[in-house]
């Protein structure tokens, strides 16, 4: 018996022994890579992906990007296959359309399970064929020309948010919090005219925002081993068992998509009933469109509504939260976009709402939300992409195929040689400034949307939303830093969120018409 113990110990030591040195001899074998060993980057960074986990880990990844790439130049390995790119060159070659640099198993922990099965959405996909193909039937949808049919929903959003703020005049609120409720609210109005109700009961309703932030620390720290997933919140077996025990995680992603079901529900009964005539929200377009153009696919439906709750509510919050967060810390800008509004104002420029067409019409506003966006990008993870398998070379160097490389939005938009010496500073009138073929440079490098074939499908919604918002706020009210700690804090989980925004408004005295 004790033999036989012993010898069953003697095997797990030697087990264990075996996996640690083939783990350290993989380890060394793709630390020196041939096509990777000779670029520059920090020692660890080539072993193993935990330096890039140490890069994230702490929510100031933009801080750590910028840092190693002033320290080892325009390439950087960053991790066993991954490089990092700060060059404005390499960007077409990465992101341009035509370009067969596919999004990388990264966006794996952004899928979300329906009816047992994961289901790829525009965003998170990696096939190139299914992306054509989910995204012909709604391109339409996201048209400039198509703005027009959801601004009722963003007003009727705007109004209570404006007559909350005449309330709360004088008491410092959480504007942070209210932005994204605000967010939320449009977006769900706007893609199946319901809102959630975060703005009428001003509280996270059902924890929607709080499993949100889970879900993206989740992937914050997972997407860096994305092998992982499959064993953990991608794994449906475990997640069945947790669930059954009622200690499964957070699942946002499975609610809104619980939520959609519903919704679509919903509209196909008030379509027979006949009172959902008049819906020009997402969901009646895409049924309008189906009528006219052939099926789609009930799970693609749910895909797509599914996908504008996920996609669209925090990033839109978090550039709201930028634009407000500078303006107020530049009181010059803050200055020149109310002489702005007002002098529009005051030329009967202004319909009672602001309207889409106007706020296009408004140069420095425009300016402002691009500024604002260039120095805090919503998205402020690498946009990773595979090199296709015949390598390619980047920056001088080949690298073989298969490397994960990035370029990163909070790295390039401080790049001096495109955005001049000032790049560090929050500055809208550089972009009113530059010359046509400055510009022309300055939008190449511009990545808050992203880039090229995989660009935001959602860029003029949420134009639409911050150009009548912003106008429409500071038409009436006065807002002032109410803090006391003088700066936001930020966490970059993918997403760049902000928290401790607190500021007053004050009434400015015109009244507002219905
Ligand atoms: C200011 C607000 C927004 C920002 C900063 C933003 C940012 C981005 C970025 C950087 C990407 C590219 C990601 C990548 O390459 O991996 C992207 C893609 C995408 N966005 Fe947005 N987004 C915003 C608003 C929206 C809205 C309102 C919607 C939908 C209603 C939306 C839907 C999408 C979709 C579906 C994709 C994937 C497109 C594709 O791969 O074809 N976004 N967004």
């Amino acid at each position: 018996m004790t033999i036989s113990m012993d010898h069953n110990l003697s095997l797990l030591l030697y087990l264990v022994i075996a996996l640690v040195v083939l783990g350290l001899a993989t380890s060394i074998r793709t630390g020196f890579k041939p096509g990777l060993r000779n670029l520059p980057g920090p020692f660890l960074a080539r072993f193993s992906g935990l330096y890039r986990l140490s890069m994230v880990y702490g929510g100031q990844s933009p801080v750590e990007y910028r840092r190693i790439h002033e320290k080892y130049g325009r390439i950087v390995r960053v991790g066993p296959s991954h490089v990092s790119i700060s060059d404005p060159a390499v960007i077409p070659q990465i992101y341009g359309i035509g370009s067969n640099y596919l999004k990388t198993d990264f966006y794996v922990v952004f899928v979300p399970y329906y009816k047992d099965q994961p289901m790829d959405s525009l965003f998170s996909t990696r096939d190139p064929t299914y992306h054509k193909n989910l995204k012909r039937p709604v391109a339409q949808l996201f048209s400039m020309t198509n703005m027009k049919t959801y601004e009722i929903y963003a007003d009727e959003c705007t109004k209570i948010f404006i007559d909350r703020m005449r309330e709360l005049a004088g008491s410092p609120i959480d504007f942070g919090a209210w932005l994204q409720w605000y967010a939320f609210d449009v977006i769900a109005s706007i893609t199946f005219q319901r809102r959630f109700g975060f703005l009428e009961q001003r509280r996270d309703v059902d924890h929607m925002i709080g499993d949100l932030d889970f879900a993206f620390n989740y992937a914050k720290v997972i997407g860096q081993f994305p092998g992982l997933h499959k064993y953990l919140v991608g794994n449906k077996t475990l997640l069945n068992i947790l669930a059954r025990l009622k200690v499964g995680p957070p699942d946002p992603l499975k609610r809104f998509l619980k939520i959609t079901e519903e919704e679509i529900k919903r509209y196909d009964q008030e379509q027979k009933g006949s009172s959902g005539h008049g819906r020009m929200d997402f969901l009646a377009q895409l049924r309008a469109k189906e009528a006219k153009d052939g099926q789609i696919s009930h799970r693609d439906m749910v895909n797509h509504l599914g996908n504008n709750i996920l996609a669209g509510s925090d990033t839109t919050a978090i550039s709201l939260r930028a634009v407000f967060y500078y303006l107020i810390k530049t009181p010059s800008a803050y200055k020149t976009l109310v002489s702005e509004i007002d002098e529009a104002d005051k030329n009967g420029q202004l319909s009672v709402f602001v309207t889409y067409e106007e706020c296009l019409k408004l140069p420095y506003l425009q300016a402002v939300m691009k500024e604002a966006l260039r120095m805090h990008p919503g998205v402020a993870f690498p946009l990773e992409r595979f090199v296709p398998a015949e390598g390619a070379t980047i920056c001088g160097q080949v690298i073989p195929g298969g490397t994960n490389v990035s370029v990163n939005a909070p790295v390039i938009h401080m790049n001096k040689d495109v955005f001049g010496d000032d790049a560090d500073q929050f500055r809208p009138e550089r972009w009113l400034e530059a010359s046509p073929g400055e510009l022309k440079t300055m939008d190449r490098n511009f990545l808050a949307f992203g880039y090229g074939s995989r660009t935001c499908i959602g860029k003029n919604i949420s134009i639409l939303e911050m150009g009548k918002f912003i106008p429409q706020v500071l038409r009436y009210l006065d807002v002032q830093w109410a803090s006391s700690d003088p700066e936001w804090k930020t966490n970059a989980a993918w997403f760049w969120r902000q928290t401790g925004v607190i500021v007053k408004f004050a009434w400015r005295g015109k009244e507002m018409s219905d």
